[in-house]
């Protein structure tokens, strides 16, 4: 963790240069191929990871993308990164209705972890902002620190933004999770 010397964006209390992973599970690197109605209309993998750093940058932090289909891989890129890494934002996209390991790998970095979703994944397929198949039940859910969906790739800024704000006040993250 380095500073940035500068005020970043006016919104933070700090100017703490962390870095944030964001992890992308299997079928986003097919985004551009899946519906239009959930992951919108011109969504591409490569956009995807392009509009993150661009965030990452704007909150004056090192965003370092991680996407695979292959659930062991994504925890190798866990179990390695977590020591240099501040805080992790996760789609599990395939893995989330199935995966013990990776919510349990994320959970044992002792980090701070959003679950990020384009769709809300509590809604019924019918709504808008559902899923293609719904409602679904997450195993990330009760053992990560917050959850954004429902907003397209907006989530993902949003995860961003309150990882990084919250990152910041040292009361947040302070107390003992067990
Ligand atoms: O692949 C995905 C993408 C998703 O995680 C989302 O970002 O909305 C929702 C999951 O239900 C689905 O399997």
């Amino acid at each position: 963790m380095t500073t940035t010397g500068a005020a970043v964006t006016g919104l933070r209390t700090s100017d703490q240069r962390y870095t944030i992973a964001v992890i992308d599970g299997p079928n986003v690197s097919n985004l551009a191929r899946r519906s239009k109605r959930m992951y919108g209309p011109n969504a591409s993998a490569e956009g995807l990871g392009k509009f993150v750093l661009e965030w990452g940058g704007r909150l004056g932090v090192d965003v370092e993308r991680f996407l695979s289909n292959h659930e062991g891989a994504i925890l190798e890129y866990i179990h390695e990164s977590s020591d240099r890494v501040d805080g992790y934002l996760v789609n599990p996209a395939g893995l989330t209705t199935t995966s013990h390991s990776v919510p349990f790998a994320l959970y044992d970095t002792g980090r701070p972890v959003v679950e990020v979703h384009f769709a809300n994944i509590s809604a019924s397929a019918a709504t808008a902002r559902g899923p293609v198949i719904g409602p679904g039940v997450s195993t990330f859910t009760p053992l990560v620190s917050g959850q954004v969906m429902g907003m397209r790739e907006y989530s993902y800024a949003g995860a961003l933004l309150s990882l990084v704000l919250a990152l910041d006040d040292v009361t947040f993250f302070g107390a003992d999770p067990e």
